[in-house]
């Protein structure tokens, strides 16, 4: 972004623009970003509610095409001053082969990080996870840490391998020589568990608690804390740090932030609550109704069940042994980097957020119904 920046109007690519993060990223940036000239939307498929934000002062292209083909995402990140790289294959639940969530989110980021060199594309903003610092396997304990805390990250399951492996190829990739000579210039954003419009884990809790006559039951205690981060918010973080590489480079190129706001830290069913109560659901139990270790013998049976099926159908539920440590093991953070930084503040308030989410989930429900 040359000694004109004022005037000068600003290319702008988002992978996974179509996705629940991705979505929100777009309408931040076309709201948010003053010097947005053209704003390309890349991802493997591509949705109807892109048609309307053509009609505005900012050119929007869509573009279908799939992080691990090379050849596509060279041809998207030509001429683009900034890439925020938000595709991904968010799966814990045994849907899709290892492989393929290693093709997508590693050899995916590698591509998007190849072409930024042989483009000249300087600006990259990587969406990374919490997860690639935890839960670990052990069970550990994340109590409102920083990005600066000690912490023993082990992964096994292939999502959070793949998002950690990931990252390390983004944060290694800044410094190097793009074409035209300049440097590239990376950061990681964190999101811990995201909420908000499009949320469609919480939909699906939402829908099930409906069938269940507007009960929902406790399967995990209530002291175990979960930081929990409004989609607006992380979209706005991206935007903020996109804008700012270029004139914070030496401080932002190469840097983690967890993305945070002023959501509660709660259990994630206790959380939840605060959408579903006002939409009519209740959480029966102040403890967990069933024991532990007959939720950990569920989870593995899921997980037998999954794998004994798999030549004969997909069998995929939202308990089994990973999401089960994940659930129940406290993970919040607490940090003010991004803050001091790039002069992140959230946009949304708790209640705002809230709000908005009650909404959306009240509208999603019933359009199931
Ligand atoms: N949902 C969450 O709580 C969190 C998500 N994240 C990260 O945020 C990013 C976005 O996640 P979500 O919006 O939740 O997921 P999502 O599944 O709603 O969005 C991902 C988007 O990427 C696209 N995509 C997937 N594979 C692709 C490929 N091969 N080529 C091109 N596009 C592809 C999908 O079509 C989708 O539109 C991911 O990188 C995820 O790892 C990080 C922390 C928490
Ligand atoms: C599905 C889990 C809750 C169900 C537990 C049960 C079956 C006992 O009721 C979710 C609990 C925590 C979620 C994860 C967390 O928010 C962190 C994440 C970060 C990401 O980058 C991707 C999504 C996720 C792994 C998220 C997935 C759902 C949970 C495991």
């Amino acid at each position: 972004m040359a000694d004109s920046a004022q005037a000068q109007k600003l290319v702008y690519l988002v992978t996974g623009g179509c996705g629940f993060l991705g979505e929100h990223v777009v309408r931040m940036l076309l709201q948010r970003e003053p010097r947005l000239g053209e704003l390309r939307v890349f991802d493997r498929h591509l949705d109807p509610w892109l048609e309307e934000l053509k009609t505005g002062p900012v050119r929007v292209t869509a573009i279908q095409g799939d992080v691990t083909e090379a050849h596509e995402v060279a041809a998207a990140v030509a001429g683009a001053h900034v890439v925020i790289h938000t595709a991904g294959l968010v799966d814990v639940f045994g849907r899709a082969s290892p492989e393929t969530i290693h093709e997508v989110n590693v050899q995916g980021t590698r591509n998007v990080i190849e072409a930024c060199v042989q483009t000249g594309t300087q600006f990259l903003v990587y969406t990374s996870s919490m997860e690639v610092v935890g839960p670990n396997t052990k069970g550990h304990p994340f109590y409102r840490g920083n990005e600066d805390t000690l912490y023993e990250a082990v992964h096994r399951h292939p999502y959070p391998c793949s998002k950690a492996l990931a990252e390390r190829l983004v944060l290694e990739a800044n410094g190097r020589e793009v074409h035209g000579g300049l440097p590239l210039v990376t950061c990681a954003l964190r999101p811990t568990g995201i909420y908000g419009e499009g949320h469609q884990i919480m939909r699906d809790f939402y829908r099930q608690g409906l069938r269940l006559g507007g009960w929902l039951f406790r399967a995990i205690p209530a002291s175990v804390e979960h930081g929990r981060v409004y989609v607006g918010n992380v979209a706005w973080m991206h935007v903020l740090a996109a804008r700012e590489l270029e004139r914070r480079a030496a401080l932002m190129g190469g840097q983690v932030y967890f993305c945070y706001d002023g959501s509660p830290y709660k259990s994630y069913e206790d959380f939840n609550m605060e959408f579903l109560g006002p939409c009519g659901l209740q959480l029966v139990g102040a403890r967990p109704l069933l024991p532990y270790w007959v939720l950990v013998f569920l989870a593995a049976l899921n997980a037998l069940l999954q794998w004994l099926l798999r030549p004969l159908v997909l069998y995929a539920p939202l308990l089994n042994p990973y999401t089960l440590a994940v659930a129940n093991t406290t993970f919040t953070v607490s940090t003010d980097k991004a803050q001091r930084h790039f002069g992140y503040e959230p946009l949304f308030s708790w209640e705002d957020s809230r709000t908005r989410t009650i909404l959306w989930v009240q509208a999603a429900g019933s359009s199931a119904q």
